[in-house]
């Protein structure tokens, strides 16, 4: 799979914890309202995670560092992107539901940021079958209402209301489902961006 992503235009990751999702892949070096530091965000988050379970504080700070890279692109590991979102949704209260749209809302905001909807208007959102895959559901709903056209491949659907309910959204937008069998070989042929949302933080095995 690896050789034929570089071929993508793009391919955009919701691994990452949903609601910081866009603030970490959109990061700019300056804070503003609209672009709030990542660092700053994160510091907030375990400032909480400090005051709501940690007595050492050294030993809470090693446990969770964010990498940020010459390109002030910061990155979390699986266990970070877990350990965050146990805190939005215990202490904090946020909702599933609430935190996937804000992914998916997120995911969207961002390719339109960075990819002109004219040049590329193709996406191909390939959902698995979990929170993730919900993720680019989501994802998909606001890529079509920011005039793209997407195209969704959602192979191991899960019957929870969540889920069903956003498919409905999806279909009653016109939205395209397609199989795997209907995908092309080369899919940098048919579409211009694909976003991967097959698995979060709960992937386990091996990548290949
Ligand atoms: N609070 C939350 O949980 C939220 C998370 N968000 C996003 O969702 C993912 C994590 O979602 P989760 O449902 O826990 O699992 P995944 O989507 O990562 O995986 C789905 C499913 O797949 C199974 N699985 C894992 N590895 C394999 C494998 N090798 N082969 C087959 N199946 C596999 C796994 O057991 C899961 O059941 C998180 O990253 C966020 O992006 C939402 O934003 C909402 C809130």
């Amino acid at each position: 799979m690896v050789p034929l992503l570089t071929k993508y235009k793009a391919m955009i990751l919701t691994h990452s914890s949903s609601f910081i999702t866009h603030i970490l892949s959109t990061s700019t070096p300056a804070s503003s309202p609209l672009h709030p530091s990542p660092k700053g965000f994160i510091d907030s988050i375990l400032r909480h995670k400090f005051r709501g379970y940690c007595s050492n504080r050294g030993v809470m700070a090693s446990s969770i560092k964010v990498v940020q890279n010459p390109d002030t692109i910061s990155y979390l590991n699986q266990r970070q992107a877990a350990e965050v979102d146990e805190i939005l949704m215990g202490p904090l209260g946020f909702s599933v539901d609430q935190l996937m749209e804000l992914a998916g809302l997120s995911v969207a905001t961002a390719i339109a940021e960075v990819y002109n909807v004219k040049d590329y208007n193709r996406v191909l959102t390939i959902c698995g079958p979990g929170n993730n895959g919900g993720d680019g559901l989501v994802a998909a709903r606001h890529l079509y209402h920011f005039g793209y056209k997407p195209f969704v491949c959602y192979p191991k659907r899960t019957a929870k209301p969540l889920y069903t309910g956003l498919v409905t959204q999806l279909e009653s937008l016109g939205i395209p489902f397609l199989s795997v069998d209907d995908l092309p070989i080369n899919l940098s042929e048919d579409f211009n961006i694909l976003v991967d949302a097959m698995f979060g933080f709960s992937f386990h095995g091996k990548y290949f």
